[in-house]
């Protein structure tokens, strides 16, 4: 049977490696697949991980179809055995609606991977369709660290260090440190209490309690 399944984990939890790795190792055994990105970090139409691999991938604008994708290339004579979609959080609620189809009705492997949730902790709409319409969700298993070393969970997006929590959904950007505006992976607690590493620095040395009083 067919699947379609929603790879997630928080940034930097090595989703793009596994996009990269499922279509290696898919097309080393004779299938045939496509790769899907949408607003890549790398600002091209590619899938690019922190490893370093990287592959051209097919960009998903709004207007974009996977169902007519699909079919073209099917009755255009060419093979289709699978899908491999990164950067999912970013499709719309239709894009998983035509991957579901095709998952059904053309018995093709669908493999999505992307964040389940904004800086905000809000699910982004690609992402909440996947979780309501995959057969499978599947958390990665290794991940960044909070900078109090308990297992990252929740995005922060910093400002200078400092956590906001307003703004725009979708900015694309990275975790790297010395960027003015970038992503943080920290623990729940943490993300609760915006406390990111920067500012955990400056405030907290040792950490005096586990809770916050008042
Ligand atoms: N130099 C390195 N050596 C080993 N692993 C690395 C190195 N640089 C990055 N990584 C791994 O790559 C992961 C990020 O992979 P990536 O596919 O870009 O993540 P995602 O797509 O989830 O944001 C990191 O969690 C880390 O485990
Ligand atoms: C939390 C959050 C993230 N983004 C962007 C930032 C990156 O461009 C991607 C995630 O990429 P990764 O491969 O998982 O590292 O999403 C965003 O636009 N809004 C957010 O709230």
């Amino acid at each position: 049977m067919a699947e379609l399944v929603f790879h997630t984990g928080p940034m930097d939890c090595g989703k793009s490696t596994l996009a990269l790795q499922f279509h290696h190792t898919q097309s080393t055994h004779g299938r045939q697949g496509r790769l899907f990105t949408q607003q890549d970090r790398s600002g091209t139409s590619s899938v690019t991980s922190r490893l370093g691999l990287s592959s051209p991938a097919i960009e998903v604008t709004e207007e974009f179809d996977f169902w007519r994708y699909v079919i073209a290339e099917l009755t255009g004579g060419k093979r289709v055995d699978y899908l491999v979609c990164d950067e999912a959080q970013f499709y719309t609620g239709e894009h998983v609606e035509q991957l579901a189809r095709i998952v059904d009705e053309l018995q093709l492997d669908v493999y999505t991977f992307g964040i389940l949730a904004d800086f905000r902790t809000k699910l982004f709409p690609g992402s909440q369709r996947l979780v309501e319409l995959a057969d499978r969700t599947e958390t990665l298993p290794l991940g960044p660290l909070c900078w109090c070393s308990a297992k990252g969970t929740h995005n922060a997006r910093t400002v200078n260090g400092l956590m906001v929590t307003e703004g725009s959904q979708v900015v694309v950007g990275d975790t790297e440190s010395g960027m003015e505006v970038r992503y943080e992976v920290l623990c729940r607690a943490h993300h609760r209490r915006r406390m990111t590493a920067t500012r955990a620095k400056a405030t907290l040395s040792p950490e005096p309690l586990p809770f916050e009083l008042g």
